[in-house]
């Protein structure tokens, strides 16, 4: 096809994936194996990784994997019955946010950091829909280590569904009116696997 074809037909990229109500758009190499190694290992050894708890009838649950956050000093971000006070930026995590700027389109000035250990680690059905995000938040997904599948099910009618591995080095970013019409999780797996690290960059409106 020639240059002035391409560019006057526009097709769609195939990295985007077009859901009821929603909208993904996958980049399963957006960093290359070597800086997602390096990224890996410098994001676990410098993170205040922690495991939060939540009160769930009158008891206290550990979440299943380890937590972090980290953002402008504004941002303070609630779910499950926790605020969460923000960590100052690091010089990695401003590094991945400048990267994935330009290519989501959208401002960030928050991180939620997710460790799964192992595959007993997991997260739970949710949609990203507390007010502080807006109406219609775009949320980037960085992933490293163990590839993880990320399932969706449609909040009105769960035989909807679609389902994803995430990999090592890749970029998901969510968009439109997915979090209003959609959910999310990370299953756990019996598979004996190494760990992930999971990065959500949010724009938590102040
Ligand atoms: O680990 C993942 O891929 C998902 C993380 C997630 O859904 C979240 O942090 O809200
Ligand atoms: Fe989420």
């Amino acid at each position: 096809m020639s240059a002035q074809g391409s560019f006057f037909e526009e097709p769609a990229p195939d990295n985007e994936i077009r859901l009821k109500n929603g909208e993904l758009i996958y980049y399963p190499q957006f960093f290359e194996k070597g800086e997602s190694d390096c990224l890996m290992q410098e994001l676990l050894g410098t993170i205040a990784w922690k495991q939060e708890s939540m009160s769930m009838y009158g008891k206290t649950v550990l979440f299943p994997r380890l937590m972090a956050w980290y953002g402008d000093a504004s941002t303070s971000y609630s779910f499950s019955g926790n605020t969460f006070e923000p960590q100052p930026w690091t010089k990695t995590l401003l590094h991945i946010r400048d990267l994935i700027t330009p290519v989501a389109g959208h401002p960030f000035n928050s991180v939620l950091l997710n460790h799964y250990r192992n595959g007993s680690d997991s997260m739970g059905w949710h949609a990203d829909d507390e007010p502080e995000l807006g109406p219609a938040p775009v949320i980037a997904s960085v992933n490293f280590g163990a590839t993880r599948r990320f399932l969706l099910r449609y909040k009105n009618d769960h035989h909807l569904k679609h389902e994803m591995e995430l990999q090592h080095g890749s970029l998901l970013v969510m968009k439109g009116s997915l979090q209003q019409y959609w959910e999310h999780q990370v299953p756990k797996t019996t598979r004996k696997i190494p760990g992930r690290i999971n990065l959500t960059f949010r724009f938590i409106y102040i």
